[in-house]
């Protein structure tokens, strides 16, 4: 029996120009209304998500960061995991290092992080992981960005962190994700299901794939559960 949804917001909610699925939104309100709770779990910031839960209509349970921060309901006291300084130690040597090759990196919104360093995909993710690989940082490439986080915290660990705060276990989540940042999750939850455009680690993870990809894949995967959610 499934008890929350926990899912992914890029790429999963949204298509690739970040365009929130109308579709996905009905599904989540349909969800919230049957009293089952749904958790937006991103590597977008706090403020970011707070706005979406508020307008699309959940009690404001969040995951940010990757899994940096996360909060049970909006008057919830925010949570803050990991080491930030070690990111940003991280961030320096891959500033210094693309800026041998002539190259700056555009930071995302670091004025509203506590946990994670994001920056633009304008350099080689992979490049970027190598420079910092004796680090106990990772790189990780959400499709959208590229995030630095500190080892050990991902959306799957704030996930068993958040449950409890919920009076529930990961294995009460149907999880569903479309990137490598949302593996862990997927992996943790009781279901984990991907997106159709999900890339091959999530997909792998998976114990369902949707056929269709985005918004309406992620309304495709609530549909084939939803038998299996227990309605307060
Ligand atoms: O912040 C990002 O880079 C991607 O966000 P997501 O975790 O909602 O897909
Ligand atoms: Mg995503």
């Amino acid at each position: 029996m499934l008890k929350a949804v926990v899912t992914d917001l890029d790429g999963t909610l949204t298509d690739r120009r970040r365009r929130i699925s109308t579709a996905a939104i009905e599904a989540i309100r349909n969800l919230v209304d049957a009293g089952v709770p749904v958790v937006l779990a991103s590597g977008n910031t706090t403020c970011s998500l707070d706005i979406l839960c508020k307008m699309i209509g959940t009690d404001g349970s969040i995951i940010g960061e990757n899994g940096g921060v996360y909060r049970y309901r909006f008057d919830g006291k925010l949570q803050v995991a990991g080491r930030q300084e070690a990111c940003w130690d991280a961030y320096h040597r891959i500033e210094e290092h693309f800026a041998e090759e002539g190259k700056a990196l555009t930071l995302y919104s670091p004025e509203n992080r506590f946990a994670d360093v994001a920056f633009a995909r304008t350099v080689s993710p992979a490049e970027t992981a190598e420079v910092i690989a004796d680090m106990p940082v990772r790189a990780v490439d959400t499709g959208f960005a590229i995030h630095l986080q500190y080892d050990g915290v991902t959306k799957g660990s704030a996930l068993a962190e958040l449950a409890a705060l919920m009076d529930l276990v990961p294995d009460d989540f149907l999880a569903i994700g479309d990137s490598e940042n949302d593996t862990e999750m997927i992996r943790r939850a009781g279901v984990g299901a991907a997106v159709g455009n999900a890339v091959p680690g999530p997909m792998a993870a998976a114990e369902y794939v949707a056929e269709k990809k985005y918004g309406e894949g992620f309304v495709e995967i609530v549909r084939k559960y939803r038998p299996y959610f227990l309605e307060r």
